[in-house]
């Protein structure tokens, strides 16, 4: 199911953080949100899955206004890792999990066993089946973000939104994650910032710079050592990864970062404009 994000403002209070982004989540296809922090990416994703309104422009889910949904119809649809974290939970994993069968329950009714077997292959999925009896709040940072994802999967999605997913994840459960998501092949819009995961798991990517989306395209279009200069302000060597052929970012960590770049950078001539609808569904 496709998402198009067209024209979208974002705004805390009057201070506009998204200024007329625009952008397509292709169905199937994985779409990476890339950019310093403070660029926006958590803020446009809120509006994706509903913890925000947009202060202008739309959020279209195949084409309908995701506001002429209910939220019911559209948890549905969509299903979030959200940054902001439901830590406190005093519930056991498993209930945890459970949620994402919400959307599609009446009003305190209780698991069926088809809500129970998708709970246990979500848990499966994530390498969390052994802890469903533990309490979610005695679970390690990574933990808990391995099970928030399984109640993603477990609410069975058309789109996945997901926020920084591989924060507090080891790399092991990094790779496993993003494995996971490729496998899966829905829908799925990622901020990440590990530029070398986003390189290897996304179809395309869309770098978010001052509140706007100033590139676009695939990753071995858009992660150019230049575009790393200007947006990120840090030196880099882009070769191709000797096991895989993606592209692989090579930093330079020796020295400090280049001179900040301007809030609103040049557009890149080499990278395809950010409106561009070329191979895309
Ligand atoms: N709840 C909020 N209230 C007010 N301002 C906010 C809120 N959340 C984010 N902002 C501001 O909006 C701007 C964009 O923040 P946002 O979290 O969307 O960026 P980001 O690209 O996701 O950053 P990061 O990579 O650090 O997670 C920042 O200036 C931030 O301070």
């Amino acid at each position: 199911m496709r998402v198009d994000i067209e024209d979208l403002d974002v705004a805390y209070a009057g201070r506009t953080v998204v200024a007329g982004a625009r952008l397509i989540a292709a169905a199937g296809e994985i779409t990476g949100l890339i950019g310093p922090n403070g660029s926006g990416k958590s803020s446009l994703l809120r509006t994706v899955y509903r913890h925000l309104r947009p202060a202008a422009g739309r959020v279209l889910l195949a084409g309908t206004d995701l506001r002429r949904l209910s939220p019911a119809r559209s948890a549905r649809h969509v299903a979030a890792l959200p940054q902001e974290r439901s830590g406190d939970l005093e519930l056991t994993v498993r209930e945890v999990v459970a949620l994402g069968r919400t959307p599609y329950k009446r009003a305190f009714a209780a698991d069926n066993a088809t809500d129970r077997d998708i709970t246990a292959r979500a848990l499966t999925e994530v390498g969390m089946a052994d802890a469903a009896g533990r309490r979610f709040t005695a679970l390690s940072g990574g933990e808990r973000q391995r099970v928030l994802l399984a109640r993603a999967l477990a609410q069975e999605p058309d789109v996945l939104v997901l926020d920084e997913p591989t924060n507090h994840l080891d790399v092991r459960h990094q790779t496993d994650l993003l494995a996971l998501l490729r496998d899966r092949r829905r829908t799925t819009l990622v901020s990440l910032h590990d530029l070398n995961a986003a390189a290897a798991v996304c179809d395309r990517l869309h770098v978010m710079h001052a509140g706007s989306v100033v590139a676009s395209g695939p990753p071995r279009e858009v992660l150019t050592p230049a575009l790393l200069a200007e947006v990120f302000g840090v030196r880099a060597a882009v070769v191709e990864h000797p096991l895989t052929g993606d592209p692989l970012i090579a930093y330079d960590h020796r020295h400090p970062g280049l001179p900040a770049a301007p809030s609103r950078p040049r557009r890149p001539g080499h990278v395809r404009p950010a409106t561009s609808r070329r191979g895309q569904q």
